[in-house]
């Protein structure tokens, strides 16, 4: 058979492949295989090089080639928030973490309150929560407040400020907050403290919060904490809504889209509880609006004065009645904002309280003068209307009683700043800037504060600032607030928690009357530790056993 020119070409390119092994072509160029091996090292060297030269400079984790920061995150995952503490107090304050761009690591990551102050103050408007935010949480958070920037978020926040300022809003919280924990929530505990058996405080705070907000929020109250303590589909929905937001959060949104589009997983977990959240949401906006206009006809002098009534009594800032959608929002992003953040408070600050008998007696000596007091100048306590026997007296504290426990106050502050909420909070970068201690943050990356990190600084709280001691917030007995740029727990500047009064008021009421009834031991060996999740859940709850008091504090 003749042979053509290629296969010639073809049996000399392969007989010097066979034989000599050293050299193939690229093209039409012949390359010896030793040249490509060092084209590849030089490439290999320059790219090293360059890679070092650009990075070597950037104050932060070392950043690999390819991969970034990835490696050293990945690796400390489970220890997130004290390895971030580590790098900043190791990098003075601030690092900038590199990472591939579908992880969203790419950050610059900050405790120093004078940067706090700028980013949530000064330079506000450069500082948005952003895309990376809004966008996944969008479906179950839709436009309310915490969900969204500019205008829309200052037309929101000037409302709810205004709402959370009225005399009836601040009624109806401590109302439902006395009714919750003197009709629902030291029931249950003497149940369980009669039967001997441990509880999840972490669990029983979710559920007191979620009834809590919900009848603030809603005038609706979903019973979590009533006797059994049942599974309430609303609040499920609620926690697999939270979780689904969460998720999407953490993986590569291409990955939750693709997935949302098919209805897999958690994205269709997420879509049936997102589902039944408006339903939920939608039954009670036509019910209270058939009421309201019931109430308008007969011309009504009191009418409800839940979150949802007072904005259906409103209008936007044209004049125009909000519509069903935005109420939804107004009110999920309550619960959203309101409940895990207190629930969470009050588990940590239960666990600092068990590991410190000494901060417990004092709290109960706070109470017992409280009581003293009161019952020198011959008050009984205030009768609770819906407290079916019981008065104010026996069940909790009343407001005014509440606002002088100043070491409580401080006590809870204390333990919110080693275990915040909210531990880390991220803001969208929209033009290049310079921080006040110097540190380039590039637009479209991310600023992030660890709030963790901040109440473990040295710099900021001193030589024991690992150290429990709610004294570092009184003088001379009162309780004194710090700089919200120092103590970031509710956030600062203008978007400070609108909630925060109406938090300490709940968690001084339960702590008040928990401790006065019981004393709470941990079970033994039971693990705490933090869950990886915006807000610093407990991974195994909180698994403690109640031992009523014998010298009961009345
Ligand atoms: C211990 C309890 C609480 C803590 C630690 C806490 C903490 C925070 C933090 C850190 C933020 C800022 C979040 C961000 O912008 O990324 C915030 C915002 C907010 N909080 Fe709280 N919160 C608590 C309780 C509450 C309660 C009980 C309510 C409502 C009843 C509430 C309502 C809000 C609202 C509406 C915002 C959004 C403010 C805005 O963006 O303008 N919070 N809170």
């Amino acid at each position: 058979m003749a042979m053509n020119e290629g296969d010639n070409y073809t049996q000399f390119h392969s007989h010097n492949q066979a034989y000599a092994g050293m050299e193939m072509y690229i093209g039409q160029y012949r390359v010896e295989s030793w040249m490509l091996t060092q084209a590849i090292i030089t490439c290999v060297v320059a790219f090293l090089v360059w890679h070092v030269l650009k990075y070597s400079r950037i104050k932060g984790p070392i950043v690999w080639p390819v991969f970034g920061t990835t490696p050293q995150f990945l690796w400390n995952l489970p220890r997130m928030h004290d390895w971030t503490t580590d790098m900043l107090v190791k990098f003075d304050g601030t690092y900038t973490s590199i990472a591939p761009k579908c992880t969203c690591l790419t950050a610059v990551a900050t405790c120093r309150p004078e940067n706090l102050e700028y980013v949530l103050k000064t330079n506000f408007a450069n500082y948005p929560k952003g895309r990376s935010f809004t966008y996944p949480s969008h479906d179950l958070l839709g436009q309310g407040i915490f969900n969204t920037d500019h205008e829309l978020w200052k037309m929101q926040r000037k409302t709810a400020s205004l709402e959370f300022s009225t005399r009836t809003l601040r009624d109806l919280m401590v109302k439902s907050n006395r009714s919750s924990v003197g009709q629902r929530l030291l029931p249950v505990l003497a149940d369980v403290a009669k039967k001997r058996i441990p509880i999840d405080f972490q669990d029983l705070f979710l559920r007191y919060t979620f009834d809590n907000i919900c009848m603030v929020g809603f005038g609706v109250d979903p019973g979590c904490l009533a006797p059994g303590l049942p599974t309430v589909p609303f609040a499920q929905a609620f926690d697999l809504a939270t979780e689904g937001t969460l998720t999407r959060m953490v993986v590569p949104e291409i990955f939750w889209r693709i997935t949302r589009a098919l209805g897999w997983g958690m994205e269709g977990r997420l879509a049936k509880a997102i589902s039944t959240i408006d339903k939920f949401a939608a039954d009670v906006i036509t019910e209270r609006r058939r009421e309201l206009n019931m109430l308008k006809t007969l011309n009504a002098t009191e009418y409800p004065c839940d979150l949802l009534s007072r904005f259906m009594q409103t209008t936007d800032h044209e004049g125009n009645p909000y519509t069903d959608r935005f109420l939804r929002d107004v009110t999920t992003n309550f619960i959203l904002a309101g409940r895990d953040t207190t629930a969470i408070a009050l588990s940590w600050f239960f666990y600092l309280i068990t590991q410190n008998p000494a901060v417990e007696e004092k709290i109960l000596n706070e109470i017992r003068e409280i009581l003293q007091s009161r019952r020198q100048s011959g008050g009984v306590g205030e009768p609770d209307d819906d407290d079916a026997g019981r008065t104010t007296q026996e069940a909790s504290l009343s407001f005014e009683e509440l606002k002088q426990l100043h070491y409580l106050h401080a006590a809870l502050s204390e333990s919110m700043r080693l275990y915040p909420s909210v531990p880390i909070d991220n803001k969208d970068v929209t033009a290049d800037d310079f921080l006040p201690d110097g540190t380039f943050v590039r637009k479209g990356t991310r600023l992030m504060y660890s709030i963790y990190s901040m109440g473990r600084m040295e710099s900021i709280w001193g030589k024991d600032c690992l150290e429990y001691k709610p004294e570092r917030w009184l003088r001379n007995g009162v309780f004194t607030p710090e700089s919200p740029f120092k103590y970031a727990v509710f956030n600062a500047g203008p978007r400070l928690c609108l909630g925060k009064e109406l938090a300490y008021l709940q968690m001084k009421s339960v702590a008040s009357a928990i401790l006065r009834n019981y004393h709470v031991k941990l079970v033994p060996e039971h693990k705490v530790e933090y869950k990886l999740s915006l807000t610093l859940f407990m991974k195994y709850g909180l698994h403690v056993t109640l031992h009523p008091r014998v010298t009961v504090a009345y």
